[in-house]
């Protein structure tokens, strides 16, 4: 992971901008997973989490959709956490709109800078709105799963980390990504404040969020290849992948 150093400046002004997506590109391309500390600088991240708060505590968060268990065969509450879709414009979501333009800088940044023009021989030309998640830490988890296992067009997933004072021992919540062709290796990866994690969507990265035993809260936006989700657009989806994500 490459600790950030903190301005605040918008990204794409910073004076080390440029060594940032040079090292999201390098760890792309060498491991598919990408951890960046102190993204945003203690302020901003702050402002972002009261956001965060703010929205939780207005109740505006859903349920996760329940995902058959195919263990046990029956519909049982295997994902914990509780989601709401901002594109960032809201009233109550400018900080967050902040954090996603800065996302946007450096992932379109990374996918410029390549020498071939491209992240991962990708080419990135649009998004979701952001996903914004809370596990509320009665030991709710997510299973492990792939997030774009039959290329629906997502690419890249980002996820920003809001929790301060994170003793992984005492709250659990890490997020264990088991890397493929890494047979024995995993990535373990803390939720911790201020942390933006990068990661291929495709089968390449299954994971999983280990029991949280206190409020866990996370942004996630995932990145859209052109091609692939043309592709995609022309294949039969079914309605309730589109309906999982939310496009601006
Ligand atoms: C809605 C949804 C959420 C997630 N989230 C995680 O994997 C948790 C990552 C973390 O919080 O560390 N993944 C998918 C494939 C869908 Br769909
Ligand atoms: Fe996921």
């Amino acid at each position: 992971s490459h600790s950030v150093q903190s301005t605040n400046v918008p990204m794409s002004q910073r004076s080390d901008y440029v060594d940032l997506c040079r090292n999201i590109i390098r760890d792309m391309d060498l491991y598919g997973v990408c951890v960046l500390d102190n993204f945003l600088g203690y302020q901003r991240g702050m402002t972002v989490l009261d956001e965060v708060l703010n929205l939780y505590n207005m109740g505006v968060f859903k349920d996760g959709q329940l995902v058959r268990n195919k263990a046990s065969n029956n519909l049982k509450t295997i994902r914990g956490d509780q989601i709401i879709w901002v594109d960032g414009r809201e009233d109550c979501c400018k900080q967050i709109g902040q954090l996603i333009s800065d996302v946007d800088a450096v992932v379109m940044g990374s996918n410029k800078m390549n020498d071939n023009g491209k992240l991962g021989n990708y080419t990135i030309n649009g998004r979701t709105k952001a996903m914004v998640a809370c596990y509320p830490g009665h030991g709710s988890h997510y299973v492990k799963h792939v997030d774009n296992p039959n290329k629906d067009g997502r690419c890249i997933t980002a996820i920003y980390y809001l929790n301060k004072d994170w003793d992984i021992k005492e709250n659990g919540g890490l997020l264990r990504i088991f890397p493929e062709g890494w047979s024995d290796q995993v990535a373990d990866i803390e939720p911790l404040f201020d942390r933006i994690l990068f990661f291929w969507s495709d089968r390449r990265n299954p994971h999983e969020v280990q029991p949280a035993f206190k409020t866990r809260y996370a942004i996630t936006l995932w990145y859209f290849d052109g091609n692939e989700k043309e592709e995609a657009g022309r294949r039969f989806q079914h309605a309730s992948d589109l309906n999982s994500m939310q496009v601006p």
